[in-house]
């Protein structure tokens, strides 16, 4: 491909961020600026025209989504096999790298991934061990997973405490849950990174192979690595071939141990490091830009910027407060409804988001009852659900025979009789000889401690694993196919739950075990695909590197946005100032804020204030919409309406011609009474709605 094409399309600041070869380069630039575009660029450049292999390349993406359309668009440009390149979050390239090596850390190859859920139950039952309140666990979790973020081992942890306080349980509890992953040969997403940082720190000789190996690394969202990520990147970059781009008004993830201080650091720690801002926005009008840039300007010690665009003003931002948080939903729906039915958009064009997750229920049933096709990203992800882990936990513990996580999960799902009592015998027996439950029910079988009803129903389920493990299978489907056979999980199950697992089978279809199992592993709740013409709900969070024709940032309210929780911190209240500006900041031309004025929060009904942020917009890029009554009332139960039914003759997207109109495409149809009642754009003509039995409609 002629050079041009690598370097059209981007502005002389991109251009001069992908030329750039002469060591640390930061590319620090507001939102929708081009930084990823310049990634994604540079990977293709340095290919092509300087001839690095597209595996020489490490390339760290926030999410596995943003590899996979990275991967997409280089192989578009330079038209290479990407499949072996080095493009992932940091958590699947660390991954690969420990797969490799991390025998050097006396781990097996073979690990097992613990996620949230596996991390927790593994919590729960040490606290439950040691006795201390199991229902901590939940913040025990974001303790461990935060020490681990900053490098910071059980022992050194121990080491700093005065031997009395939490602090010191926690130590304890934190030694336990490293000294159990590494009994049940499995790593949290925490220790992919720790790990992988000591193999480096530890072996010098495998180091200096991977700086070798990887003579160009390339980082987007920078803004949002920790301490564990950010060492990593210095140890790799050896060569001084880095070039990360990042903007720390969009730092939001400190809560999972993030340091948009390592921004500020890139520059102490690679000397030289060549600094380039990027001004011209491509994604958003003036008035979205002048709105969200009033907003974040507010923030204290941030790298100030200045954003254009030369997209024009564009329609005013919108912001529109209701009653209740029933009537906010309805009016969003209602918009998106009209928007579409104008035909200027599609329902993929469109973007709800929300501070808390379960502002999406009363979205939910206002976009339900006007039958606008809708996903929601996070939420409950696919690979969470409670079939689909079993089946996994399964081939987990075929793969893996320490997994005990696994293990605890399935040994009694489905129900084979296999009861607590039982269980803890096996966890004794297990302890006793310092053993996996695994082994030590094999153990029980050969002893005469138990009686043969329990050894009848242990050996099924030793019979049961072993068979799966032993048997070769070709592909990731057929090793699931037979687990589903020989522990009879779909029978007796119901039927949504067994189409999910049929789904998991189809999915594992030519795909290699391991290669299945790691990918399984490491999806992230953000990283669910977009379902092709329905609108997203999401959170603000993982709405952090996308973009829509028009978002709606619902729940603009004090206690919402800002939380509650940040109000009285005055770091956390700078990090909700950035989330609502990554939430505006992700819309191309129509932004609309929405608030309740009342709102059930947490089986309470709430009389809910603007939000501060609010007073922060400039007047005249907004268009001030207040639809309340001033009168107080008690505001009912919403009622369930049943969704309006869908007309079988035509399908949304369905065309038909008219004989005056021509053809059309069928823009919503449903049924009221015995008609059916048709939305029908006519290009060139417009809109007409129209009731199918009089309108000599013929479908084509
Ligand atoms: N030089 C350019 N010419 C035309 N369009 C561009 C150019 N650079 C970027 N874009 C487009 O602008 C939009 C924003 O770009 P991109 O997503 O790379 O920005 P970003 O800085 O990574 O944003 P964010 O901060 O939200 O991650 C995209 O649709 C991209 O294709
Ligand atoms: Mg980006």
């Amino acid at each position: 491909m002629a050079k041009d094409v690598l370097l059209e399309e981007l502005n002389p600041q991109q251009k001069e961020a992908i030329l750039y070869s002469k060591g640390p380069l930061l590319v620090l630039a507001g939102a929708g600026s081009g930084k990823t575009r310049v990634i994604t660029h540079k990977f293709a450049y340095l290919t092509k025209k300087k001839k690095y292999h597209p595996s020489s390349i490490f390339t760290v993406t926030f999410t596995n989504k943003a590899a996979n359309e990275m991967k997409e668009r280089i192989a578009r440009f330079v038209g290479s096999d990407m499949r072996q390149s080095w493009i992932g979050t940091f958590h699947s390239q660390c991954n690969k790298i420990l797969r490799r090596e991390i025998k050097a850390l006396g781990y097996k190859p073979d690990f097992s991934i613990y996620d949230d859920d596996d991390q927790c139950n593994l919590i729960r039952h040490i606290l439950k061990e040691l006795k201390i309140y199991e229902a901590l666990y939940k913040g025990v979790a974001s303790r461990i997973s935060i020490l681990k973020a900053s490098l910071i081992s059980p022992e050194e942890f121990l080491s700093q405490g005065d031997g009395f306080s939490f602090d010191e349980k926690l130590g304890r509890v934190y030694l336990k849950y490293q000294d159990e992953l590494k009994r049940c040969n499995a790593l949290d997403f925490d220790d992919l990174i720790m790990l992988t940082v000591r193999l480096f720190e530890e072996n010098p000789k495998l180091l200096s192979k991977y700086q070798e190996m990887f003579p160009y690394i390339l980082v987007d969202e920078f803004q949002d690595t920790n301490h564990a990520q950010y060492r990593l990147l210095q140890l790799m970059a050896r060569h001084k071939n880095i070039c990360a781009v990042g903007d720390d008004d969009q730092s939001i993830y400190k809560f999972r141990g993030a340091d948009v201080s390592n921004i500020l650091n890139f520059e102490k720690d690679f000397p030289d490091a060549m600094i380039i801002k990027l001004e011209q926005n491509y994604r958003s009008t003036q008035n979205i830009l002048d709105v969200s840039g009033a907003v974040i300007a507010k923030n204290p010690q941030r790298k100030p910027k200045k954003l254009w665009t030369e997209k024009g003003c564009g329609e005013k931002v919108i912001y529109c407060r209701l009653n209740t948080e029933e009537e906010e939903a309805r009016y969003i729906a209602r918009n998106i409804k009209d928007l579409y039915l104008k035909g200027n958009y599609e329902y993929s064009h469109f973007a709800i988001l929300y501070r808390i997750n379960l502002q999406a229920r009363a979205i939910e049933d206002a976009l339900r009852e006007e039958v606008i096709p809708y996903h929601v990203i996070s939420g409950v992800s696919f690979y969470h659900r409670r079939e689909i882990k079993d089946i996994i936990s399964y081939m987990k513990l075929a793969l893996n025979t320490d997994d005990n996580v696994s293990l605890r999960r399935i040994i009694n799902s489905p129900p084979r009789g296999i009861g607590a009592s039982t269980l803890s015998k096996i966890e004794h027996e297990a302890k006793k000889n310092s053993v996996s439950l695994f082994a030590a029910i094999k153990l029980m079988l050969k002893s005469n401690n138990i009686t043969s009803s329990i050894k009848d129903k242990i050996s099924e389920f030793v019979k049961i694993i072993e068979k799966i493990s032993s048997t070769h299978h070709k592909t990731a489907a057929d090793m699931l196919k037979d687990i589903v056979e020989k522990t009879g999980y779909i029978e007796d199950i119901e039927e949504e739950r067994l189409q999910n697992i049929l789904e998991l089978v189809s999915s594992a279809e030519n795909i290699p075990i391991k290669d299945f199992a790691d990918r399984v592993a490491l999806v992230s709740t953000t990283d669910d695909e977009p379902k092709k013409a329905s609108v997203s709900l999401m959170t603000l969070h993982s709405a952090k590197g996308l973009e829509f024709p028009v978002v709606f940032v619902t729940g603009v309210e004090e206690g919402i946005l800002p939380y509650f929780k940040a109000i009285d911190d005055a770091s956390e209240m700078q990090e909700e100032r950035r989330l609502f500006y990554v939430g505006m900041t992700r819309a191309k031309d129509i932004l609309c804020l929405t608030a309740a004025k009342k709102r059930r929060l947490y089986s309470k009904v709430q009389e809910q204030e603007p939000s501060r942020f609010l007073q922060d917009i400039p007047k005249e890029c907004c268009n001030w919409i207040e639809k309340v009554q001033q009168k107080t009332e008690v505001i009912p139960e919403p009622a369930k309406l049943p969704p309006k039914k869908r007309a079988s003759a035509y399908t949304v997207g369905c065309r038909v011609k008219h004989p005056a109109w021509g053809i059309g495409v069928v823009r919503d149809c449903c049924e009221e009474g015995s008609n059916t009642k048709l939305t029908v754009n006519f290009p060139g003509i417009g809109i007409k709605r129209l009731v199918a039995k009089y309108a000599n409609l013929e479908r084509i």
